[in-house]
């Protein structure tokens, strides 16, 4: 069986990873399932940064292949808040629930016209000796006024995808998968990792 690490200890962003790779015959492997008690501070100023932190520790610890994600979502109408803060936006215990509810206030009044928004998504491959290398994937959205949807994590139940004309967290993994930032992002590493494994 094939593994592929990930230096994340967010459950959801794993599941968004294993409905790609789970079907290629892959088994995803995160921060849990290893001996390691890495907690890096994420000091970067882009998700790129952040990204490449977090993948080159945990390669350099392990010496082996490993991969990052950094993502986040920008909000037009707050100047692109919460971007790389968006884990903490609402304090250091990362509740999304707290999260949602301080951008729903923030953006309290603000007509949907709007509320347009993006999730990003930078994947950091890090190889032991090698370069390590960012793959960038977004989508674009419009922050709803309620929650609604119980698939996905973070902002996805407020955040609505007018091509799919549903909330991200209405959407199944795979169909997730089809139209995400992360989704992108994964389907660029993919040609690399192909050649890699
Ligand atoms: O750093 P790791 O351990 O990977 O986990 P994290 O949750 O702290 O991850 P980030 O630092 O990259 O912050 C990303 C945040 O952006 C939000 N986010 C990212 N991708 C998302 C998605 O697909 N759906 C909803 N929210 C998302 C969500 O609040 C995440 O906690
Ligand atoms: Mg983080």
């Amino acid at each position: 069986m094939k593994d592929i690490l990930i230096a994340t200890k967010n459950k959801g962003k794993a599941k968004d990873f294993e409905s790609i790779f789970g079907p290629l015959g892959y088994t995803v492997k995160t921060l849990d399932d290893v001996a390691s008690h890495l907690d890096v501070e994420e000091t970067g100023s882009t998700f790129e940064a952040n990204a490449i932190l977090k993948a080159e520790a945990l390669a350099n610890e392990l010496n082996t292949i490993v991969i990052a994600d950094d993502s986040g979502l920008e909000v037009d109408a707050l100047n692109g808040e919460p971007g790389i803060y968006s884990a903490r936006y609402a304090g250091e215990a990362k509740s999304d629930d707290a999260n949602m509810d301080k951008l729903l206030a923030n953006l309290d009044g603000v007509p949907a016209e709007e509320r347009t928004a993006r999730f990003v998504c930078a994947i950091a491959l890090a190889q032991p000796g090698k370069e390590t290398v960012t793959y960038r994937g977004t989508c674009e959205g419009v922050i709803a006024n309620e929650r609604r949807g119980e698939f996905g994590f973070g902002y996805d139940p407020i955040f609505f995808v007018p091509a799919q004309n549903k909330m991200m967290a209405e959407l199944t993994p795979e169909q997730k998968s089809a139209i995400s930032h992360r989704g992108a992002a994964i389907q660029k590493l993919r040609a690399d990792w192909d050649g890699l494994n």
